[in-house]
């Protein structure tokens, strides 16, 4: 049994094709056979002459006829309807009740678990056995075999539809949605089955095809139509006992049988092409300009720390707000734990605290899988079973959110907005741009369309995209990568942000469009208030926007500073070299860029010291014996976790632990 889509290239290794407009005459054919053959044949089909009896083909009977003298040719052309609409209610049973499993167990964890197991029991019987099966189960007739071909399908339709819910939920946009506080029938019925849509009907299509087998095979074995009614199965499998005196009786349902089977196969192989055709067919890019960048401040000579600082300092967006005494937001111990192999744990966040001030701008770098994104995640409740969130603090506003209700979900969707790292990803592709814009505030702030509209065409213009009228009735693949984040960016506006979560969000986008977007994520937040939690692996992209940096590694906080300090005076050993990683735009490019040398420990590895230990210069034993805690060291709000921590008279660079690497 196939349980994928065929794609073109498949179906070309697979077999010879009819022509698309070949398969297309072929299919109308058939439908209107299936409509007007028994209005036009039914008299001659149904007519019985026991004088002509069991005669062979002749120019009156081009197939011959039946033992009650019944024309074979009429009664194929009739059983056109019965094996063509036996087969449609077919596929629509194994549909129906397969994507229905599908969307169950790709949408949910633990029951997907169940299912998909059971899915793919079923997946291991031949279809047509399984067939055979349920026709004994359900019943002799046509009833019982369109609900035993059905069953035989659902479990393909339920593989390829859970594969597409999997999916299509983990795209940020489902995730966006989520934090929005929509719940999971909203997002399967908003952004999953139009976006698995397609590749369903695609498979339905083909699957008519493989039904008029299955259901011609079940009439041939006496399971199937039973008399008086009949289909090509039925058919063939009379005239197969007459085949040595009258060959053509069983000729004529078999042809029908294979050629009604092989043009909706191809039908829908063709339907898929030009399916597949159209997306990738080359997109309308915006070439609109983008504004005009400043000229991005160069940096000066990066011999000393302070002029890196500089450097880095110079070409800054961040905000001119002083952090207010309540924070906005307050992690403390934050743990994100998920089950690991062989029964145990693994903790991809294990200490985390920090805090935003309204305003404030808080950056986290660290290098991949230094748990940045899970943090923030846990922050915006985005951690999925069967990852667990623990803390002794997770306060937004007034929101305990580790004890949040429905209430305070809805007040999080207003004012948290995600920005991710790949717009295209979290924009839903079936969606138009003011869709997107437009619900959250009809459905968030019960707002009526006419404001909502003009509220979303101002936030289009508030993040400069240009024609936003236009825009608005465009879809994602439409915009270039900077406009789709100024579209992300103004979903955000169109609630009451008073926190940007922005993991990672010119990651994805060229040189030029990520200062564009940076500048504009530093515009919304002066002109908002909102404070943004700003996630990037890039030092030098985190300290452009941030009022104050923190340096994950392992799963903890190493380092927390205002970026000045943290520029000018890093004291772990770890911040010093990833400031040395990062050139300015002074540095000289002719010059080996150091590299880090070694790996991060894993979220599964438990280590009683310093995690950095092994990659560390200055380690000593007392590193490897006894982690070091997170303690002020110099200016107030710098912390460090480290023994041996830099000091001013340190190079940023650590030569013996890093691996010279060309810059290009
Ligand atoms: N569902 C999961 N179950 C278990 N571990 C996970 C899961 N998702 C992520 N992790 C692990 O958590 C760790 C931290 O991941 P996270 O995505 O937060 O890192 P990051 O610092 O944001 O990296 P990147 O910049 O690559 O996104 C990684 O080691 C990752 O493998």
């Amino acid at each position: 049994m196939s349980t994928t889509v065929p794609t073109r290239a498949a179906a070309r290794r697979r077999r010879v094709r009819l022509p698309g407009g070949v398969a297309l005459v072929l299919l109308l054919a058939f439908v209107f056979l299936s409509v007007a053959g028994p209005w036009i044949w039914g008299d001659a089909a149904g007519a019985t002459n026991v004088v002509d009896a069991n005669q062979a083909a002749s120019a009156k009977h081009w197939l011959g006829t039946d033992d009650l003298g019944r024309d074979l040719f009429a009664r194929t052309l009739v059983a056109t309807r019965s094996s063509l609409v036996l087969a449609v209610l077919a596929t629509v049973v194994g549909g129906v009740v397969g994507v229905a499993l599908g969307l169950l167990s790709g949408a949910s964890n633990r029951l997907g678990k169940v299912l998909g197991a059971v899915i793919n029991l079923l997946m291991a019987f031949p279809a047509l056995l399984l067939s055979i099966f349920f026709a004994v189960l359900f019943g002799i007739g046509s009833v019982g075999s369109v609900l035993a071909v059905g069953a035989s399908f659902a479990p393909g339709f339920a593989r390829i539809t859970q594969t597409l819910t999997a999916s299509a939920i983990s795209r940020d946009y489902v995730e966006a949605s989520r934090v929005l506080g929509k719940g999971p029938v909203t997002v399967v019925l908003r952004h999953v089955l139009p976006n698995i849509a397609e590749p369903v009907i695609l498979y339905t299509t083909i699957h008519i095809g493989t039904a008029i087998l299955a259901l011609s095979g079940l009439s041939f074995l006496g399971l199937g139509v039973q008399p008086p009614s009949y289909d090509w199965g039925r058919l063939l499998s009379d005239g197969l006992t007459r085949v040595y005196i009258t060959p053509t009786a069983a000729l004529g349902p078999a042809v029908a049988i294979v050629l009604a089977g092989l043009t909706f196969n191809m039908a829908g192989e063709h339907l898929s092409d030009l399916v597949g055709g159209r997306r990738s067919a080359p997109r309308q890019v915006d070439a609109a300009p983008a504004p005009a960048d400043g000229p991005g401040a160069t940096g000066t000579e990066t011999s000393s720390r302070g002029a890196h600082a500089e450097g880095l300092a110079d070409q800054a967006f961040g905000s001119s707000t002083a952090p207010a005494a309540r924070p906005l937001l307050e992690v403390r111990g934050l743990r994100v734990v998920y089950p690991g192999p062989d029964g145990g744990t693994v903790t991809p966040v294990r200490d985390v605290s920090f805090s935003v001030a309204p305003g404030e701008t808080v950056g986290i770098v660290g290098e991949s899988g230094s748990g940045k994104s899970m943090a923030t995640s846990a922050v915006a409740q985005l951690v999925e079973a069967p990852g667990s969130v623990h803390a002794e603090t997770l306060r937004f506003d007034d929101v305990d959110l580790t004890r949040r209700t429905k209430d305070d979900e809805r007040v999080l969707g207003r004012s948290m907005a995600m920005i991710f790292q790949d717009p295209g990803e979290a924009l839903n592709p079936a969606i138009k741009v003011g869709t997107h814009l437009v619900e959250p505030a009809v459905v968030h702030l019960h707002e009526d369309k006419p404001l909502a509209r003009r509220r979303a065409l101002d936030a289009l213009r508030a993040v400069a995209v240009n024609d936003p009228e236009r825009r608005f009735g465009q879809h994602q693949h439409e915009l270039s990568g900077g406009t789709k984040q100024r579209v992300c960016i103004a979903i955000g506006l169109m609630g009451e942000p008073r926190l940007l979560v922005a993991d990672e969000p010119t990651t994805a986008l060229d040189v030029t469009v990520q200062r564009q977007i940076l500048r504009l994520v530093a515009e919304v937040r002066d002109e908002t208030g909102a404070s943004v939690l700003f996630i990037s692996h890039d030092i030098a992209v985190v300290s452009e926007i941030s009022d104050r940096i923190l340096v994950m590694y392992a799963g903890f906080v190493v380092e927390e500073a205002s970026t000045e300090e943290l520029l000018a005076r890093p004291a772990h050993p770890y911040t010093g070299l990833l400031l040395a990683a990062s050139p300015d735009m002074a540095a000289d490019r002719s010059r080996p860029l150091p590299m880090l040398d070694g790996r991060m420990p894993g979220p599964g590895v438990d280590l009683p010291g310093c995690y950095f230990a092994d990659r560390c210069p200055r380690a000593e034993q007392d590193c490897r014996d006894q982690r070091p805690p997170l303690l002020q060291i110099g200016a107030p709000g710098h912390r460090a976790a480290c023994w041996h921590p830099l000091t001013a008279d340190d190079p940023v660079e650590a030569p013996a632990l890093v691996e010279e690497r060309a810059a290009s």
